[in-house]
């Protein structure tokens, strides 16, 4: 069970370092409930640094909202997996649908990125999922496969190598979660397209996130569907106490 918080382009070096302080408080009072899973936090870059000074008591481990392929160069406002490790990123989210649609990132810059973080031992965490458009029609599985296949083309799929994470576009922001079943039903595909791909034994253990308007009043029915193995958290993940029920939701299904 991973319980991840993507923080967007939200929160100034005060905002983050006050919200991170709050994290790491909440994580100690509850250090026992919350010792069986793990925590992830996604800060904006220029408070990475910040957040992993006020996280360094605790295991709560931090990783980038973005990166390059290249390891530097002529790429004005672009990050590197370097700089990420530089100052303590263990994870780095790659393909989120905000970078697809509004950035225009391909799944074949998609891929350069996982390969680019696998080999300077980033873990990354990959988005895939489906817009409104394309569930209506019937397509949420195929465009699901091809950002999957196109992802991890060359890339390692043990389970320490790689997170996936899928968030339906159309659940994003929109309080309008994707339903316990639609969730189920569309991890355990990507389990099988993993499984596929490469073995049933490094799909099985691979984590599966569900993403996509997860809240405290819905953590629980989601978390506990079989196949979905935590949470990328936006907008709830910018409150503390929102951020760390999740959390508690989480260790009490795995306790369960
Ligand atoms: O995009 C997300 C996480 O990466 C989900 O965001 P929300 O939780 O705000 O819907």
């Amino acid at each position: 069970m991973l319980i991840a918080g993507n923080w967007k382009m939200n929160t100034t070096l005060p905002n983050a370092q006050s919200l991170a302080q709050s994290i790491a408080t909440g994580y100690l009072e509850r250090q026992d409930t919350l010792a069986p899973i793990d925590m992830l936090v996604c800060p904006p870059d220029v408070n990475l640094q910040a957040v992993g000074g006020e996280l360094a008591e605790t295991p709560v481990a931090l990783g980038g909202q973005h990166m390059h392929h290249e390891d530097a160069g002529a790429f004005t406002g672009e990050v590197s997996a370097p700089m990420l490790k530089a100052v303590g990123c263990t994870h780095v989210i790659v393909g989120h649908s905000e970078r697809r649609q509004l950035f225009g990132l391909s799944d074949a810059d998609v891929n350069a990125q996982v390969k680019q973080a696998q080999a300077h031992d980033l873990i990354p965490v990959i988005c895939v999922g489906e817009t409104k458009p394309e569930r209506d029609a019937g397509n949420a599985k195929d465009v699901v496969r091809t950002q999957l296949h196109a992802a991890l083309n060359g890339a390692s799929v043990a389970a320490d190598d790689v997170i996936i994470a899928y968030e339906p576009v159309w659940a994003i922001g929109t309080g309008d979660s994707a339903t316990p079943e639609q969730a189920q039903e569309m991890h355990a595909f990507v389990r099988s397209e993993l499984a596929a791909l490469h073995s049933p034994e490094d799909a099985s253990g691979v984590h599966v996130l569900y993403g996509g308007s997860m809240k405290p009043h819905n953590a629980e029915a989601l978390l506990g569907q079989p196949d979905v193995n935590g949470g990328l958290i936006g907008g709830a993940s910018l409150t503390a106490s929102d951020f760390l029920t999740i959390a508690e939701i989480g260790a009490a299904e795995v306790a369960s």
